[in-house]
């Protein structure tokens, strides 16, 4: 594990071009974007600024058209599927866990596809997962549909951390969340980066869980990184895209914010 303030992520002049018919269509553009370890930023930007493209080359389930991914000082490219899944835990923004399957053979699943440890191994390190996201042993035997969006983004959450990676991604990790359940899954991510030592990258809209839990804020907008650096600092970035999300209607909410957790400086 590299040291505290040690790159986990280093992109660097990443370009991302889709061909559509009759037309090109340029996400990102020459764009660096770098996370140090133990850092918890936001990634946030309007819609179709490549935020969930960014996380998906992270992850390395697409590829740049240019430019340079690196994951702990490797490239993603070359980490394959199982290098990447031992590295980054990937919370998707609707849990997608599989319907058929219980909590515990959820959150067991990517253990279980390695082959590598017996069933009662994979099953005792399910179980300590489980508890670990503040659930009871006995929720384990439940089905996806019998649970509530706060328990389901739970078990989400303890498969993406079964095979204890450095590097937790979190795609809308409160989205669809009433209040309660969405302030207790942003006590949880704030103990659990604490304990375990996590980096995160998170994508969100909503300003509580900014807030909340980000070390740093980095804007995506006109192709690439526009600004990043602590809330404060981005919130007095002059840009449009920054000004409506930061100081529009939301605004009051986010001075609010501010004072609340003077951690954000
Ligand atoms: N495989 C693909 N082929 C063509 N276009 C794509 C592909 N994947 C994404 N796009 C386009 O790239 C742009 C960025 O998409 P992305 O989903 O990353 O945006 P986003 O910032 O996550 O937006 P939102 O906040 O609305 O989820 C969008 O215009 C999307 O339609």
């Amino acid at each position: 594990m590299p040291p505290a303030g040690a790159p986990m992520i280093e992109i660097s002049g990443l370009s991302t071009v889709f061909e559509l018919p009759g037309r090109r269509l340029t996400v990102h553009e020459n764009l660096d974007f770098s996370v140090q370890r133990g850092e918890v930023v936001s990634l946030v930007g309007g819609s179709g600024t490549g935020k969930t493209v960014l996380l998906r080359q992270i992850l390395g389930l697409e590829r740049p058209t240019a430019g340079d991914v690196r994951l702990l000082g490797q490239p993603v490219a070359e980490l394959g599927e199982r290098g990447a899944s031992a590295r980054i835990g990937m919370l998707f923004q609707h849990g997608a866990l599989f319907s058929a399957f219980s909590v515990l053979e959820n959150i067991a699943f990517p253990l279980r596809e390695l082959r590598t440890l017996p069933r009662s191994l994979v099953r005792e390190a399910a179980m300590v997962k489980l508890q670990m996201v503040g659930l009871r042993p006995e929720d384990g035997a439940k089905m996806p549909a019998d649970l509530s969006g706060g328990m389901i983004k739970r078990v989400a959450l303890a498969r993406a951390l079964i095979m204890d990676p450095p590097l937790l991604l979190l795609d809308e990790p409160t989205a669809g969340l009433d209040p309660d359940s969405s302030d207790g899954f942003v006590t949880l991510l704030r103990s659990l980066h604490r304990e375990l030592a996590l980096t995160v990258v998170m994508v969100t809209h909503d300003l509580d869980t900014l807030f909340e839990l980000s070390t740093r804020i980095a804007v995506l907008a006109d192709r690439r990184v526009i600004v990043d650096g602590p809330p404060r600092e981005v919130i007095a970035f002059q840009h449009p895209f920054v000004h409506d999300f930061f100081l529009g209607q939301r605004g009051q909410r986010a001075m609010e914010l501010l004072r609340e957790y003077p951690f954000a400086v």
